[in-house]
């Protein structure tokens, strides 16, 4: 094989593009990357459910802004990276760079030649990446070796992506707006580079200027102890220190076909090199801002630019997104580069949300949008988002043997740990139940189109007489749903010796097996299960996800996500119709807790004296429950019988959990329900349960109780409230007197959430119990009346 040097290269820079060309049977040394320098992200395989979360610029500015804030402030926390739709950035802009990129690099290697950066110009085997920090390359990033034909090219780009700058800044008004972020909370970065293998003149001593003023003014701001944009100041050098750094990685990692592309705010219109640079940023920002201050005749400060535009090429899409009209080329953007390997870039992403988001258009593989949070909104979202750092034990439940082992074997008679008394514990089946079934929503119809408010009607009396509903239209995948059914049922049929892994510990009732089974004498349900918490991430028992054969993993994982984006849209749809501010519903569901619970219910010898799963009532706010096959089972409490649910086709069962109730102000019902089982089939159930944030106070809404509200709640400090709770007996009814108002009683207390979700688990399973124990008995209003 010829060397390099025989290719004409030179020591100091390769062109890999020539040398893959060559005949080859090995790569050659220098790409060869030792065992340490393996990026330690595990992979799943190539096959994989999982993908990336796609955000909606358009919606996030237009239509259902709080939903697609919520969607976004998810995206940087659990995935650090995202895709972004209707960006307003011009397919044919983008087009057009990209051909001339194309037709850059397949210039003949003479004429590359005249681009070659000088031996010794760079250290190492750097390939002339100009994202160089000028300290450590001075000649670095001066001037631009391209035709005037691709000057203009990129200038539009990069004029374009100017453009998109007041939409970010957009975002952070409507958040700030809806008090979800705090003004300046974005600081977007941007500028166009080509990483190219082309020479800067460096006897341009203008440029050598330039570079040292820039130079000078990242020492001058990082010196300030004061400076002009705010928040910034706070992060200081470690900002800088970690912005160069980040760049400079990410000059490394990320090779595109030509372009890498940041984004910075106010970027001046300079063609093609302008160096990522802190000082850069910082002065650039402030010019941005200036701009949009001066705009204030526009809708979103986007005129300053617009008039400063010189292509139209620029015009079309973003009038459609200041027009709020859907950009016609943003579906065919999807097919641009969507192969493209998504390298994750760590450096972006540690501390995700924390100091550093990158945002990758992968529609348009050449793009980088950075967007940066300042320092003081990065630690209050931090702080709300704080988790501890391990995962909480949330409870333990003693283990019990297979049930579907056991029905395995020749059984003409139940064991008696599974024969329920049926006459005591009003266990019996009531005869005519059938005639009642339960609501249907269609989740389309409900966020758009013009029913509805008819459908937001239907919703509110589901939720509050019925407690359930199916739903159908709900937008999660019939392909990911099928996948993950697949997936299930052959996880119950893992050899034991593979479950016995995958078994709840003593100290944790994670895994297969049963929950809230707390004495040896307890009578069984006549079913297994595996509960996992799913989300937040940082909760998660990685030794049990590890385990989890990963098709499975990556499947569960994707629904996880889908089934939590359904979740907080009904979530949503629920603060509407309750009138709750909605804000007020995000804020305490914006980082719930996900618990999965997979049911598995063997065929029974003697169904009518067993049950699958005994009467209960879920802890969580919502349930949503998906049925793998067509066996009735499910039970649910409606006046005074056990009325069946058959499961629609495709749809999900939801259900009202404890939690709902006492946010809702025992509006929306939580109701008792259970499964039977059946002699000859099995039956399998997934419900995937949804709770308030970890850290939340628990209680009823503020925005439901109020002066003109004859039910007033009081408030209640979580750490007040958990001294209260400590101080008394766990299976006394109701809060200490000093807490409770004498005018007003609250039906319910207030409650830190772990505490709740522990003490939940802490007990047998009884009915409405936990719920009860939750009301303010001490003037507090019967449940009943609610
Ligand atoms: O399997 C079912 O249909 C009910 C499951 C259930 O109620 C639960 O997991 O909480
Ligand atoms: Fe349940």
């Amino acid at each position: 094989m010829e060397s390099p040097k025989a290719l004409g290269l030179g020591s100091s820079l390769m062109s890999v593009q020539e040398l893959a060309k060559e005949p080859m049977l090995a790569i050659p040394q220098p790409y060869i990357r030792s065992e340490e320098e393996e990026p330690s992200i595990p992979s799943h395989g190539s096959h994989s459910l999982q993908t990336i979360p796609v955000i909606d610029m358009n919606r996030l500015l237009f239509g259902q802004t709080d939903l697609e804030l919520e969607n976004l402030h998810f995206a940087c926390k659990e995935w650090g990276f995202f895709q972004l739709v209707n960006h307003g950035v011009g397919y044919s802009v983008v087009e057009k760079l990209r051909n001339e990129i194309q037709g850059f690099y397949k210039l003949p290697l003479e004429e590359k030649m005249r681009y070659k950066r000088k031996e010794g110009d760079v250290e190492g085997n750097q390939r002339g990446y100009n994202n160089q920090h000028p300290k450590s390359n001075p000649q670095a990033n001066k001037g631009n070796a391209l035709g005037n034909g691709k000057e203009l090219v990129i200038y539009q780009h990069n004029a374009r992506i100017q453009r998109s700058i007041p939409t970010l800044k957009d975002i952070e008004k409507r958040g700030n707006e809806s008090g979800r972020i705090e003004e300046d909370s974005f600081r977007t970065v941007s500028s166009t580079n080509l990483v190219s293998n082309f020479e800067v003149n460096p006897e341009n001593e203008e440029e050598d200027v330039e570079v040292d003023r820039i130079d000078d003014e990242v020492d001058d701001i990082k010196n300030k102890k004061q400076n002009s944009v705010g928040d910034m100041e706070i992060q200081g050098n470690e900002n800088l220190d970690d912005m160069a750094k980040i760049n400079e990685e990410e000059a490394k990692k990320i090779e595109t076909n030509g372009i890498n592309g940041s984004h910075q705010a106010g970027l001046e219109k300079e063609p093609v090199h302008e160096e990522l640079l802190a000082g850069k940023h910082i002065e650039n920002l402030d010019s941005c801002e200036n701009n949009n201050e001066e705009s204030s005749n526009s809708d979103h400060g986007l005129d300053s630019i617009v008039q400063d535009s010189q292509s139209p090429l620029i015009e079309d899409s973003f009038e459609s997104v200041r027009k709020n009209i859907p950009i016609q080329n943003a579906e065919s953007n999807l097919e641009v580069g969507q192969d493209q390997e998504k390298e994750v870039n760590e450096a972006n992403y540690s501390g995700a949300y924390e100091s550093n988001v990158s945002l990758r258009a992968s529609q348009l593989p050449d793009i980088n949008l950075h967007i940066e949070l300042n320092p003081s909104a990065a630690r209050r979202i931090t702080r709300s988002m704080k988790s501890p750092p391990e995962a909480v034990n949330f409870g333990k439940s003693i283990i019990v043997p297979s049930v579907r082992q056991l029905a395995k074997q020749p059984l003409d008679k139940l064991p008696p740990r599974y024969v329920h008394d049926f006459v005591s514990s009003g266990l019996r089946t009531s005869d005519d139940s059938s005639l009642l079934s339960v609501p249907v929503i269609d989740l389309q119809s409900l966020v758009s189109g013009d029913r509805m408010d008819y459908e937001l009607e239907r919703l509110y009396c589901a939720c509050k007489d019925w407690g359930f509903f199916q739903v159908i239209n709900h937008g999660v995948s019939i392909e990911l749903l099928e996948e993950f059914k697949r997936e299930i049922v052959d996880f119950f049929k893992l050899p034991s010796e593979e479950k016995k892994k995958l078994w709840q510990q003593p100290d944790n009732h994670e895994g297969f097996g049963q929950l809230f089974v707390v004495s040896e004498e307890q009578k069984l349900d006549w079913s297994d299960m595996f509960f996992i918490t799913t989300l937040p991430s940082s909760l998660r028992r990685t030794q049990l996800f590890e385990l989890l054969p990963p098709n499975l993993r990556e499947t569960l994982e994707a629904y996880s996500v889908e089934v939590r984006k359904l979740a907080m849209t009904i979530l949503g749809q629920m603060a509407k119709a309750l009138k709750m501010d909605s804000e007020e519903m995000r804020e305490l569901f914006s980082d719930g807790v996900q618990t999965m619970r997979m049911n598995y219910y063997p065929p029974c010898p003697e169904p009518d004296m067993a049950i699958g799963f005994s009467p209960h009532s879920d802890a969580d706010a919502l349930t949503i429950l998906y049925q793998l096959n067509d066996i009735n089972g499910l039970q649910i409490q409606k006046e005074g019988k056990w009325v069946p649910v058959k499961p629609v086709q495709n749809g999900f069962i939801v259900n009202i959990g404890d939690i709902m109730e006492i946010v809702s102000n025992g509006v929306y019902r939580s109701i008792e329900h259970r499964a039977t089982v059946n002699s000859t089939k099995e039956r399998l159930s997934i419900a995937t349960f949804y709770s308030s944030n970890l850290d939340s106070e628990l209680g009823p809404a503020h925005s439901l109780v109020g002066p003109d509200n004859p039910a007033v709640f009081r408030r209640m400090p979580t750490e007040e409230y958990l001294k209260e709770f400590f101080a008394r007996k766990l299976n006394e009814v109701g809060p200490a007197s000093t807490l409770s108002n004498p005018q007003n009683p609250p039906l319910f207390q207030r409650v830190g959430m772990e505490e709740y979700v522990k003490d939940f688990f802490s007990r047998k399973l009884d009915g409405k119990s936990f719920l009860e124990q939750m009301k303010g008995a001490e003037n507090g209003a019967d449940n009943t009346s609610i």
